[in-house]
């Protein structure tokens, strides 16, 4: 069959099989409507898959399969498990991980980006990793976003958050609050309003994107008086990316209010300058229903809005709405970015 007439096929990472991810992937997929938009193929631990299916009271028909090409051989009804590292017990309970679980982690990741790379899926959604348990085990990146970046060869990566009435993206990362404005400028700020504004339009089918961009400081810097990035750095990425791009970029808006008008429809995304100033908005209006995406890859990548959650894993207790949002957002995602594709072709 033609890709473009395919179901879409998700590979959805577990995550870290000793936090929440088993359980709000298997609640996901038990889900009708998520079932009707794409065909899953799990990559993890089938220990751990089936025990978060008991714990929930999910009858779900669990098909182990020995190599991840056989995903396409799946009936509706089941849900196909690829395990690219077996653990045992000890290495799947409950906000207990070893440096086994870290590595079995891992690999998910880096299997579900393969598949996807080969064709063999056509969007990666992951569930939850501990940053803090991968890098006592070596790992040297900060989270999926970079490891992702470096998996794919891709020049920057962007992480967008993308809720019912919000969307926003982020100039840097995981990096710490002091150091932030060490970080930003005109380039990589006007290419993250580039990747923001190229994604709303091939994967959101928004034909002309308006961004809005925050400042750093209270007031957006209050003409130099509170910084001077504003005047320096971001202004002119503004200007710059006006200049060179189709969208309707507006900013240095002062952040404590920007999110307010955009969340009542003013804007179809705002660009955040770190982390928490973008994250908060999001998740205090959003968690449990927003998607976390990462642009600029070769690949179509979501995954949850929240961490592995140690203090409720195994328990039955984790809200699923995140994950059935992010493997829905994934196979939206494949059917506007084909659309694109076969629109460009005619
Ligand atoms: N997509 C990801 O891989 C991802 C996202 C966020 C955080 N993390 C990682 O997860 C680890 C723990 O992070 P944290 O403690 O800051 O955040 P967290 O999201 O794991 O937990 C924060 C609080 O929210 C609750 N919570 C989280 N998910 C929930 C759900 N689905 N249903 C109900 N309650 C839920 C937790 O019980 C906890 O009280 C860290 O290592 C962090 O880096 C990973
Ligand atoms: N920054 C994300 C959040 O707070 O939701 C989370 O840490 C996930 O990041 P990665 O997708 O890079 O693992």
């Amino acid at each position: 069959m033609p890709e473009s007439g395919r179901v879409p096929r998700i590979a959805i990472t577990m995550g870290d099989p000793c936090g929440v991810g088993p359980e709000v992937v298997a609640a996901a997929l038990s889900d009708p409507e998520v079932r009707r938009q794409c065909l899953p193929v799990v990559i993890g631990e089938p220990l751990a898959f089936r025990r978060a299916c008991k714990v929930l009271g999910v009858e779900a028909e669990v098909r182990e399969i020995r190599s991840p090409e056989s995903v396409a051989e799946s009936s509706i009804k089941e849900v196909p498990v690829y395990c690219p590292m077996r653990l045992e017990e000890r290495d799947v309970e409950p906000g207990k991980p070893t440096n086994r679980t870290a590595r079995a982690t891992i690999s998910y990741i880096e299997t579900a980006v393969r598949m996807t790379m080969e064709g063999i899926t056509d969007a990666v959604c992951t569930a939850p990793i501990n940053k803090a348990v991968l890098a006592s085990s070596g790992f040297p990146f900060p989270g999926h976003t970079e490891f992702l970046q470096y998996l794919t060869g891709s020049d920057k990566a962007v992480m967008m958050l993308v809720g019912p009435s919000l969307r926003v993206s982020l100039v840097t990362i995981h990096v710490p609050l002091r150091e932030v404005c060490s970080l930003l400028s005109i380039e990589g700020i006007t290419d993250t309003i580039s990747i923001t504004g190229k994604a709303l339009w091939e994967f959101f089918g928004i034909e002309s994107p308006r961004i809005a961009v925050c400042g750093v400081n209270p007031h957006a810097g209050e003409g130099g008086k509170f910084g001077r990035e504003e005047t320096e750095i971001i202004g002119r990425a503004v200007k710059r990316a006006s200049d060179m791009l189709p969208f309707q970029i507006s900013g240095p808006h002062p952040a404590d209010t920007v999110f307010f008008h955009a969340c009542r429809g003013a804007y179809d995304a705002v660009v955040a300058m770190y982390h928490d100033q973008g994250l908060l908005p999001i998740k205090l209006l959003h968690f449990h229903e927003a998607v976390n995406v990462t642009l600029g890859l070769p690949l179509i990548r979501t995954s949850v809005d929240h961490g592995t959650a140690y203090d409720i894993a195994g328990k039955g207790l984790a809200h699923p709405g995140s994950m059935k949002a992010a493997v829905s957002l994934a196979a939206k995602m494949v059917g506007q970015g084909r659309h694109r594709r076969e629109a460009g072709r005619t």
